[in-house]
């Protein structure tokens, strides 16, 4: 069984490569680092360590790697000869992936009887798989369409496992939190597909990556944007601060109830899922950059993503949204490392005004009381930063 897996860094090799290598797939890593891709393919291993009391480590053996820019004949390849793709490059970058993935399918499908694929996005974001079928079916002729219709299936999937920013000598060395979970849509698998261990396969995916979007990735950004502006480097220096702790929990506690009332969570259950995460956020075996955690504020603020689409739902449903209008505002404010997203932001507050920026980067219209909202709590905000 043999998978491409497009980007090899901290989820790519501390969660995907490792599961799948694990289930007994050969990996072929993609990526642009030049020094990641040397090691690979020199090593043909890698280790991954539990961040926890005893520091498990694995060694993920049989894997190589390719440069997507310098080997894109290979790669093309390689995608034609694959079981599995999968992607953790950041669901912004799945368009300058589209073109390879493209070319493989096109290559692999000039066999008559090609054998099925299935190409799955493991981002944070809703629909990721979906919207990288879009990107490759306009890079494919019509009569190509149709046949990768029968034979390449695109499930959507939710990933979660906390995987910080590395800094070892060792550049291929990941360290990661125990916990995991990899949520696929079973209903999009074609037939034959081979479950890989440690997996949790669903008929509807919805309400699970709505569920781990809106929890972890929520709490977690909200964490990194009040920790910025209270001046801490790390999530786990943040979470011990009461305020911004107490924060993160009442956005959970606004999303929570929108999960709830959605897709009919148990409230219980839901109570101790956030319980769980938070103390995921806490974990002292980690460190974890507030600059990583709030990357790309323009991506998180964006109408379908983990803060803006809860908050509408939230009105919808007559519920609250005051903390999430919070970090909304405080997103905006956020200037951590040299995000260029946020220094975009920076730019547009400064020539178009708060008013205005909201609207464009949550789609949110200044007559709607969540923009109204979002707008207060900024003003508020503002004397901090
Ligand atoms: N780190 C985490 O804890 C989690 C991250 N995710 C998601 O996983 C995805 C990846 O995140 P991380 O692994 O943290 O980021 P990362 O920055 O560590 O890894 C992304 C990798 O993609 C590579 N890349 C960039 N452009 C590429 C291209 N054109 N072709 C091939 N490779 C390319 C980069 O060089 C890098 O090695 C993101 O969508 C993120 O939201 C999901 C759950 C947890
Ligand atoms: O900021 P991104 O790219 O969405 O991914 C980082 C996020 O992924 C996680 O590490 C795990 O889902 C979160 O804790 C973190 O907020």
């Amino acid at each position: 069984m043999k998978a491409v897996h497009f980007g090899a860094g901290n989820i790519g090799r501390g969660f995907i490569g490792l599961l799948l290598s694990q289930a007994g797939y050969e990996v072929v890593f993609a990526d642009v680092n030049e020094q990641v891709v040397a090691a690979l393919k020199e090593r043909g291993e890698y280790s991954v360590v539990l961040a926890g009391e005893r520091r498990e480590t694995t060694v993920v053996r049989g894997v190589t790697a390719l440069n997507s820019n310098a080997d894109n004949e290979a790669l093309v390849r390689a995608v034609a000869e694959a079981d599995l793709v999968t992607t953790a490059v950041g669901v912004s970058v799945l368009k300058h992936i589209a073109g390879t993935v493209a070319e493989g399918i096109a290559l692999r499908l000039q066999h008559s009887e090609a054998k099925p694929l299935h190409v799955i996005a493991c981002e944070n974001a809703i629909g990721a798989s979906s919207q990288l079928k879009e990107l490759v079916y306009s890079r494919l002729d019509e009569e190509n369409r149709m046949r990768a219709d029968r034979s390449v299936a695109f499930p959507d999937a939710a990933v979660d496992r906390i995987v910080p920013q590395q800094s070892h000598k060792d550049i291929l060395k990941v360290v990661v939190e125990p916990f995991f979970e990899w949520v696929v849509e079973a209903s999009a698998m074609l037939p034959g597909y081979r479950p890989i261990g440690g997996v949790k396969y669903v008929d509807r995916l919805l309400p699970y990556i709505e569920r781990k979007l809106f929890t972890v990735n929520t709490g977690h950004c909200s964490a990194a944007y009040m920790g910025y502006l209270q001046e801490y480097d790390t999530i786990q220096a943040a979470m011990n601060d009461g305020e911004v702790a107490g924060h993160v929990a009442s956005v959970l506690q606004e999303t929570g109830a929108v999960l709830v009332k959605e897709h009919g969570f148990d409230a219980e259950e839901h109570k101790a899922y956030i319980a769980k995460i938070l103390e995921r956020f806490r974990n002292p075996a980690l460190t974890d950059e507030v600059s990583r955690v709030g990357r790309s504020p323009i991506r998180k603020l964006s109408p379908g993503d983990r803060l803006a689409r809860p908050a509408m739902k939230a009105f919808e449903q007559g519920l609250e949204y005051r903390y999430l209008a919070r970090t909304m505002a405080a997103a905006l404010l956020f200037r951590a490392g040299d995000d260029p997203e946020a220094a975009e932001l920076q730019t547009a507050l400064q020539t178009s005004g708060p008013s205005e920026t909201i609207a464009k980067y949550t789609g949110i219209a200044p007559d709607h009381p969540v923009h109204r909202e979002i707008m207060e709590q900024f003003e508020l905000l503002q004397n901090w930063a």
